[in-house]
């Protein structure tokens, strides 16, 4: 198993999505939704979305450009906006996780979630403003059309063949949409084999002249699409993809390049394929009476039973109030991981060690790390971020943060109601005379009724708080968050004097959903 440096806001968060997140809460058990599954859906939108590219001049792939092109009839079919409004309504995009990544994401839980392999996720995919080129493939195109389309996606003849079987494994051919192809209209979704699963069924079904695959044995021959494509080169792909091994390594490979296709200028993480051994919480501050409260965690991929783990810290450079091996705390509590249909198919369990350590303000924090001792003779294993440790800025990380434990859900009287509003504290390191603070939310849900779905901004006032007045050099400042509001991310910016700090992508919904001492008050 793998780690990686922190800070690296863009893999932590596509480990916590792909593992942790919720996405499959649509998919799992190859969910069904008007007579196809929501899988097929949202594998079905991952390949026209990746249809715009362009080998030739490195332009298009999986973009989100989809999000403006559902007006093509190569884009037909009530899937395509029911799946971007699953997309919009998970509420997971940030500014640097967009709908594309999304998007990919998807394929990869559609395809474990109707059973089939695990596909390595890479995220950073940009997402597009406008509509890319109408290159979708569609069923009444001929073989020499289908053959050029697929070379500028950037697959060749055999790819071809084999992704097409990937692909319609899942789903089948709604008859609204292509009268012309289903035409018996008691019909509502033709599906192209026997079983829901992602399975090779499409193949042996196939071979055995019993498919059922209406772009095989429709009644229109000039739509008989795949019986083109399959048997192009002679059955000799399809013949080797009888072998279900075959067809599952095949496909994971193969909609891996698929979900990877993107502009030539977009640059993707390594392909996560297994959980990152140890992740930390991004440490959350407080700061009371000369001590910061700094609460992080370790994730600990297959930990072992009898597992103790301590988190060590050294003080700020120059001052040693520490001991020379650090100061230290022994985790305060552990809790099992959920890990959704992607870390359960692959057999991965873990814990979350969670700490909360008291640090005097003056000696203050440079790093910290870890050591996890299994208590079974063997050497304690050392978590230290590949030597250097997990380091803290004083400037911005301890100059201005989110005060969590000042931070509170409230209630709000507003005409006669009581409104449940979440009081964000923010500590600002100087004095309240030349300090001013502002803050932005990230607001990842949209709105609109129909696609495009593009996340906004807003700007929340910070207002000197009355109620935590200035301790120990610190000025507070705070804003009512509406507990109803899909805030989650905040970005906030402090001027003290001419000096500036600034806090990016704070994890507001982590936050507060992590605090179980955040109390009610009225
Ligand atoms: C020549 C290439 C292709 C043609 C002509 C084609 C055509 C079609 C058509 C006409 C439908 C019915 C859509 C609907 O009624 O909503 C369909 C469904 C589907 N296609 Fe393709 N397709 C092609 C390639 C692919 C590829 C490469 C993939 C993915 C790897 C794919 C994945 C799917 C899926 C999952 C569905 C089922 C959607 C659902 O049930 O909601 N197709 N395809």
């Amino acid at each position: 198993l793998s780690t990686f440096q922190w800070p690296n806001p863009l893999l932590s968060y596509a480990d916590n999505q792909l593992y942790e997140g919720n996405l499959d809460i649509l998919v799992a058990g190859c969910l069904g939704r008007e007579n196809t599954t929501i899988a097929a859906q949202w594998l079905r939108i991952a390949y026209h979305d990746m249809s715009t590219h362009d080998v030739d001049d490195g332009t298009g792939g999986l973009d989100a450009s989809i999000m403006y092109e559902l007006d093509r009839p190569q884009n037909v079919g009530e899937g395509m906006l029911q799946s971007l409004q699953d997309f919009n309504g998970f509420e997971i995009i940030t500014p640097f996780f967009g709908m594309a990544d999304v998007i990919a994401l998807g394929a990869v839980f559609a395809v474990v979630g109707c059973g089939g392999p695990v596909i390595p996720y890479s995220a950073g995919r940009v997402d597009a403003t406008i509509a890319g080129p109408p290159n979708v493939p569609e069923p009444q195109q001929n073989l020499t059309t289908h053959k050029e389309l697929f070379r500028q996606q950037g697959f060749d003849e055999t790819e071809m063949i084999a992704l097409v079987a990937c692909g319609h494994t899942l789903g089948g051919v709604r008859q609204v949409d292509f009268p012309l192809i289903v035409t018996d209209t008691t019909i509502d979704v033709d599906t192209f084999d026997t079983t829901t699963a992602f399975d090779n069924k499409i193949v042996s079904q196939y071979l055995q002249n019993t498919s059922q695959d209406i772009l095989i044995v429709g009644p229109n021959v000039t739509t008989q699409s795949d019986l083109r494509i399959f048997s192009s080169d002679g059955n000799v792909t399809m013949q080797s993809l009888l072998s279900a091994d075959t067809f599952s390594d095949t496909c994971a490979a193969l909609l891996q390049r698929m979900i990877n296709t993107v502009p030539s200028t977009v640059n993707l993480t390594d392909p996560i394929t297994e959980p990152f051994q140890y992740v930390i919480n991004d440490p959350f501050f407080s700061y009371r009476n000369g001590t910061f409260n700094m609460i992080t965690a370790l994730r600990v991929v297959n930990p072992s039973a009898n597992g103790t783990v301590t988190m060590l810290w050294a003080d700020q450079q120059g001052v040693s109030f520490c001991p020379s091996t650090g100061c230290s705390v022994q985790s305060s509590s552990t809790q099992p991981v959920f890990f959704n249909i992607v870390g359960s198919a692959q057999g991965f369990s873990a814990s979350r060690y969670l700490f909360n350590a008291t640090i005097n303000s003056t000696s203050s924090i440079s790093k910290f790390w870890f050591e996890i001792n299994n208590n079974d003779g063997s050497d304690p294993i050392i978590v230290d971020n590949g030597g250097s440790g997990f380091v803290i800025e004083q400037d911005p990380t301890l100059s201005l943060f989110v005060d969590v434990m000042r931070s509170e859900t409230v209630l709000v009287k507003i005409s006669d109601t009581f409104n449940e509003f979440t009081k964000v504290v923010v500590a600002v390191l100087g004095d309240a005379a030349s300090t001013t603070a502002s803050m932005s939310a990230f607001l990842p849900l949209s709105t609109a009724t129909a696609p495009p779905f593009t996340p906004t901004t807003t700007s929340i006032s910070l207002e000197l708080d009355e109620t935590n007045p200035p301790e120990g050099g610190f000025t507070f400042f705070t804003a009512n968050i509406s507990i109803d509001s899909t805030v989650s991310l905040l970005d906030i910016t402090a001027n003290v004097g001419s000096t500036s700090f600034t806090i990016e992508n704070f994890n507001f919904n982590v936050a507060a959903a992590s605090f179980p001492f955040i109390q009610i008050s009225s």
